[in-house]
């Protein structure tokens, strides 16, 4: 049977990457979505963005939501100072499977922790599971109905602490309107936006930046 468009980006990283070589399988990844096959990875643009972000925040723990092929997962984990917690969350198994060989292609395997599940589930078995107490850096990436209510979780569990930093992905294309709506209102938090395009397009997109204060 055919193959899926992730099998077909992983082939394009073993084909096209240098083993061990974070750059070069992020290369490799936008190569293949602008010549062969558009994927909804956060892209080059956004991508340095988010690079630039990480940076700033040099988080000692992360969590992404929506690990899809791995791509911000690498761009996330090549960042990262040694000793970081840094987790994942991705729900479909196939795509797992896909993620777990880019990112060991990438030899940042031992910089993140890929689990399987959903966010609802997950974000509450942070503490027990992970001994994770507050997450100093957040990437949303995933469904993004999903947005607001595991921003309301995570206050709920208590996993955000004074200057705990949100970046989402998408608030304009797809678009999280809720999501924006509740950060840009909402006096818990100090939001900005970072205009940019939809990866690999013209269209316009861009990353909300929200900073806890409470
Ligand atoms: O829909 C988009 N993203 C949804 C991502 C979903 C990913 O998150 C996982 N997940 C992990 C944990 C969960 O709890 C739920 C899902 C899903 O299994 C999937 O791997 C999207 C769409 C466009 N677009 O142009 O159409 C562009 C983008 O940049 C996007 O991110
Ligand atoms: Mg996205």
């Amino acid at each position: 049977t055919r193959s899926t468009r992730p099998q077909r980006m992983l082939k394009a990283v073993q084909k096209k990457a240098t083993k061990g070589d974070p750059e070069s399988v992020i290369s490799a990844i936008d190569y293949f979505c602008k010549h062969s096959e558009w994927a909804m990875n956060v892209g080059d643009e956004k991508g340095s963005i988010l690079d630039s972000v990480v940076t700033e925040v040099n988080p000692s723990t992360v969590l992404e939501l929506g690990t899809y092929c791995g791509y911000s997962t690498v761009r996330i984990a090549r960042l990262l100072s040694p000793g970081t917690k840094f987790i994942t969350l991705e729900f479909n198994p196939a795509n797992v499977t896909i993620a777990r060989q880019i990112i060991a292609y990438a030899g940042l395997q031992d910089k993140v922790t890929v689990v399987e599940g959903s966010s609802g589930d997950l974000i509450p078995q942070m503490k027990e599971r992970f001994g994770i107490t507050t997450f100093d850096f957040i990437f949303l990436d995933h469904w993004k109905d999903r947005y607001l209510p595991d921003i309301k979780l995570f206050e709920e569990c208590g996993l955000l602490r004074k200057g705990s930093v949100l970046l989402a992905d998408n608030v304009i294309c797809p678009g999280a309107p809720e999501y924006l709506e509740y950060v840009r209102n909402s006096p818990r938090y100090e939001s900005r936006y970072y205009p940019a395009h939809l990866e690999y397009t013209k269209v316009e997109d861009g990353l909300e930046k929200s900073v806890f204060l409470e």
